[in-house]
């Protein structure tokens, strides 16, 4: 999908909402327990429920990679049942040298047909290039990260007086463009939203941490939204997992739709969408 694709959809769904679909077999209701794949049955009807809010969907691969062959069938599954006109993210978190991010690269974009994938910017450019070779696909580099140990080094003052994510982000923006190249920037990173907005004003920012979290949505979108939005936000646990019965579905709805009319407030207040 590309960014005009992407911009047009959040524009006729008044949402910038990305579902994540991070599927614990431990937490799947127990009246699908019993199904031949439980897994997929739920992304289903979470699908069925949300598709009308979300603008995309991010199933974390670690879920399913952790299963084995049975995981990443339920994984192919899930892939080919969400509806094409929404964007698709492989979260995870990629990266190596670079015949080896080929093959990751490959592995997403070409074995499987996600739309992005999310990569870790520390090995460099010939780590991430790989991923830039497909078009229309996307990387989505982690740049200010929502979890606490991302004070430990993104934060870090470098000797040219940078903090190190202001050096990821001013580098690989040189290596892509806003057209195939966004970036992860945590919802509980609030303050700093708006700095990272300053260095990359078109990228669309990748923003997980509303939700289970605790980060704001407002606060992501006053200091985060462009006039083309920029921004998705993703609410994992906090969606899928809002009911624990054979109504979960209808309670990932609710939550999504709640999320979605603050989202419409939002577009109107601080984009052109
Ligand atoms: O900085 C980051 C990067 C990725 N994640 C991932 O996003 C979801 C968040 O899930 P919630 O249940 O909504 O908290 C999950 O897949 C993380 O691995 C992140 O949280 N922070």
């Amino acid at each position: 999908m590309n960014r005009q694709e992407l911009i047009q959809q959040i524009k006729a769904k008044q949402s910038f909402l990305c579902v994540g679909l991070d599927t614990d077999l431990q937490k799947i209701p127990s009246h699908l327990q019993g199904a031949k794949d439980p897994i997929f049955e739920f992304n289903k009807e979470i699908i069925d429920q949300t598709a009308d809010f979300a603008v995309a969907y991010k199933p974390n691969i670690a879920f399913y990679e952790a299963l084995g062959p049975r995981g990443w069938e339920s994984l192919a599954k899930t892939l080919e049942y969400i509806p094409k006109d929404i964007f698709t993210i492989a979260d995870a978190k990629r990266g190596d040298i670079g015949n080896t991010s080929g093959l990751y690269a490959k592995a997403f974009f070409e074995t499987m047909d996600f739309d992005s994938i999310t990569v870790a910017p520390y090995m460099g450019v010939d780590s991430v290039g790989p991923f830039l070779e497909y078009a229309g696909k996307w990387v989505i580099l982690l740049a200010l990260t929502s979890n606490e140990g991302s004070q430990d080094f993104q934060v870090t003052t470098l000797q040219n007086g940078k903090p190190l994510y202001q050096e990821v982000l001013e580098k690989s923006s040189q290596w892509g463009s806003p057209d195939n190249m966004m970036y992860v920037v945590g919802a509980t990173r609030g303050e700093k939203i708006g700095a990272v907005r300053k260095i990359v004003p078109d990228h669309f920012f990748l923003v997980p941490g509303v939700g289970a979290q605790g980060g704001s949505l407002q606060e992501v979108a006053k200091y985060g939204m462009n006039k083309n939005c920029g921004l998705l936000v993703n609410s994992s646990r906090g969606i899928i997992y809002a009911g624990k019965d054979k109504d979960f579905g209808k309670a990932a709805r609710q939550e999504a739709k709640i999320l979605q009319a603050e989202m419409a407030d939002l577009l109107a207040l601080y984009s052109e969408l």
